[in-house]
């Protein structure tokens, strides 16, 4: 693969979306895995969107229909919670509003995989997750697994995200030293991001919830919000990464660098290349 240098644009693109989440603050719900609760929803807050942690299939009716997106992340899944995931999916597909799915762990188990592939039929708005996961969704089969991480490099699962964008419908991005995107035709990397993210637990659910925030300020353009939204996280990890002494402190860092992320450092920094 080929890739060109497009970063002038994209910094502009991304800039635009993180001010509009700032201007906007879209209300995203959040039915994620117990891990993640606490980072996915301190990141939604440092980037100026609402998160809800609400997850029970009795609140879905009323609630679902006040948010701006909603983001399904299967990481600690068990049968109970499996319906209400399907009823916020249905909810927000009938109201128009997009879905993120964060297939976590799915090469884990047959009952997760059946579980991601029935999510998928209520097609989600943006599937993220890492290269081992983007795999074993698009073949649709177990493989060997190492739970949440990755044993695939993100490179090693663009076909695959090609693939299952075009049977889905969705967009996909597959998480690594380069994030990746496709519509199933496009393909582009965002190059920014440090390698310690990896040893902060959930920083992928938090980019999945991140890419929902994005998404909802402007549907339309879902393929150029997950970019913007891949590349405004990996670039607050490089940020906080100058300040950090180890994982525990980027977790702090990368929250504030969020936070403080301003137009100059956006247009300098995001790192964007379209592959062909
Ligand atoms: N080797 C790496 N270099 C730079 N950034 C990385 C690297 N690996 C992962 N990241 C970043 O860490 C975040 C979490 O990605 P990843 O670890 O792939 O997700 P997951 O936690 O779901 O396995 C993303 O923002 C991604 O860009
Ligand atoms: C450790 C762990 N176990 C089940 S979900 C989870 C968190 C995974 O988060 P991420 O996929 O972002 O690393
Ligand atoms: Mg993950």
């Amino acid at each position: 693969m080929a890739d060109q240098e497009d970063t002038n644009t994209w910094g502009s693109t991304s800039w635009t979306r993180l001010s509009s989440l700032r201007q906007q603050s879209p209300l995203i719900q959040c039915i994620t895995n117990l891990v993640s609760m606490d980072i996915m929803a301190n990141t939604l807050l440092a980037a100026g969107a609402s998160p809800a942690m609400v997850h029970s299939i009795l609140e879905i009716p009323e609630f679902t229909p006040h948010t701006q997106a909603v983001v399904i992340n299967v990481g600690t899944l068990t049968p109970d919670w499996l319906p209400a995931m399907k009823a916020a999916a249905a909810v927000a597909n009938q109201l128009g509003k997009p879905w993120v799915l964060d297939p976590a762990a799915v090469g884990a188990s047959g009952f997760r995989l059946k579980a991601c592939l029935e999510l998928i039929e209520l097609k989600p708005t943006v599937v993220r997750g890492n290269g081992s996961e983007i795999i074993a969704l698009s073949m649709a089969s177990l493989g060997s697994t190492k739970g949440a991480d990755s044993l695939h490099e993100s490179s090693d699962a663009v076909e695959a995200a090609k693939s299952l964008a075009k049977s889905s419908g969705s967009i996909v991005a597959i998480s690594g030293s380069v994030d990746f995107v496709t519509d199933g035709q496009r393909v582009i990397g965002a190059h920014n991001g440090v390698p310690m993210l990896q040893k902060i637990t959930a920083t992928g659910c938090a980019v999945t919830a991140l890419i929902a925030a994005f998404v909802a300020t402007d549907q339309t353009h879902a393929f150029e919000a997950t970019a913007s939204a891949l590349s405004v996280f990996g670039l607050a990890g490089e940020i906080g990464m100058g300040l950090a002494k180890g994982p525990a402190s980027l977790r702090m860092h990368l929250i504030d660098s969020l936070h403080g992320l301003d137009q100059e450092t956006v247009l300098q920094r995001v790192k964007i290349t379209s592959f062909s």
